[in-house]
């Protein structure tokens, strides 16, 4: 019997990738751009344990049995990389051998956060660690065929997932522009509005945007190939001004090609707006960009801000959206920020933001930080014992 446990991290999306140009393979219509988030406050993590005496290849999600035959793209996943397994791996642990599969997200699950990213890089890379298949392009191409935007989580750092121009895929691969060292002081605050499942799942909004918005190959074809070199020499130069403004722009006009489908198909809501106002007015009152959100298919919003303005940004937010929970340790998960920081932030210019305070809009607030990819843990941290999760015989 083998096992690995790994840990996958999140990506969340400057340049957003919406509609697909083969489904099946999962191939996009534009190249999009990455930010993989800290492990430490958001993760999948993945046990893979391979048996000769397995009957069946089994999975449990998040504790519940599910099942890897009625799903098409977990299946495609297992077969691609025991092809690799076959041409590559060492040959330790026999492909041919039935698996055991535990995973859990330390996050709510198909609620925009970017599960199914962190889920199949985990997926991909704890089987690539199992056969002791080294790491390679082709890699990418495989998580990218459990979901699209899992290709870009097997990389820290900032991540360009190529759109490619073969019918194959073999040439839409995710790279990695910079590793996390290079910006660390990147900081996301992640305002959560709603943590349930979504109502239009991404596969299924992208579409009907492809099929029914114009906007969308308009912004495939002119609009990408510009905004991916100007973010990537922003990222270069870490130059946060024209960095905050692509990735707000970019994020709006997703929004407008999901409003561009026919029927059309409404993510953010009215705090998700009013979001999006507080986040100008705050800029405004800064002088500079200070704040850049972004937006997946959800309400929930994203915000990327540089460490040293993280107090004062959680302050405004505090001001303009007050909670009642604010004090409680559940509201501001993950990385702690300094009272002291807090007391000296410039409040007078947040007060005078002008805009009607909103109680208990947002639920609670996730502070991480830019991060690095998938690593493998040691097997105290295994999910399953004897190929079984705690709880089953
Ligand atoms: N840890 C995991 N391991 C394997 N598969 C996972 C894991 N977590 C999520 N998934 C798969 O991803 C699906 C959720 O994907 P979905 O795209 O609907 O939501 P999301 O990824 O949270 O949101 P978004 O992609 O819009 O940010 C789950 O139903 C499951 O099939
Ligand atoms: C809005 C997005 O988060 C969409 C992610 O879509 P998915 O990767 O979840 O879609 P599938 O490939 O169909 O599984 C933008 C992005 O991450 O680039």
């Amino acid at each position: 019997m083998f096992s690995v446990t790994c840990v996958a991290p999140v990506n969340i999306a400057l340049i957003k990738y919406w509609g697909k140009r083969h489904e099946d393979l999962i191939l996009p219509v534009n190249d999009s751009l990455s930010m993989t988030l800290s492990t430490n406050e958001l993760c999948a993590k993945t046990t893979i344990t391979a048996s000769k005496s397995f009957e069946h290849n089994r999975m449990w999600l998040n504790g519940e049995e599910v099942s890897i035959e009625e799903s098409s793209r977990l299946t495609r996943c297992l077969k691609e990389v025991r092809r690799l397994a076959l041409a590559t791996g060492s040959q330790k642990v026999s492909p041919s051998w039935k698996v055991h599969i535990a995973s859990v997200n330390n996050f709510p699950t198909a609620a925009g956060l970017a599960s199914s990213a962190a889920g199949y890089a985990c997926l991909v890379y704890s089987l690539a660690r199992l056969y002791e298949i080294p790491f390679s392009d082709e890699l990418t191409t495989v998580a990218r065929q459990g979901s699209g935007s899992a290709c870009r989580s097997l990389f820290g750092g900032f991540v360009q997932w190529h759109r490619g121009v073969l019918d194959n895929g073999t040439d839409s691969v995710a790279k990695q522009i910079v590793s996390s060292q290079h910006w660390p002081n990147m900081h996301v605050l992640i305002l959560v509005v709603n943590d349930q499942r979504k109502k239009t799942a991404s596969t299924r909004g992208m579409q009907n945007a492809v099929n029914t918005s114009t906007l969308l190959h308009h912004r495939a074809d002119k609009v990408v190939p510009e905004r991916i070199n100007q973010l990537r020499e922003a990222i270069q130069n870490r130059d946060f001004q024209t960095f905050g403004e692509i990735t707000m722009r970019d994020s709006n006009q997703f929004h407008a090609i999901a409003m561009d489908t026919y029927p059309p198909c409404v993510y953010m809501n009215d705090v998700s707006h009013e979001i999006v106002s507080f986040v100008h007015s705050y800029n405004n009152a800064m002088g500079s960009l200070h704040a850049a959100y972004t937006f997946d298919a959800g309400p929930n919003a994203c915000l990327y801000v540089l460490a040293e303005h993280v107090p004062q940004l959680v302050d405004a937010i505090q001001k303009v959206f007050p909670s009642d929970l604010m004090d409680s340790a559940e509201y501001l998960r993950g990385l702690p920020i300094s009272p002291e920081h807090l007391e000296t932030s410039q409040s007078n210019k947040i007060e005078s933001l002008g805009i009607e305070p909103k109680k208990n809009s947002i639920k609670y607030i996730i502070h991480t930080e830019i991060g690095q990819g998938p690593s493998q843990l040691g097997e105290e941290s295994s999910l399953l014992i004897n190929g079984l999760p705690q709880n089953q015989k």
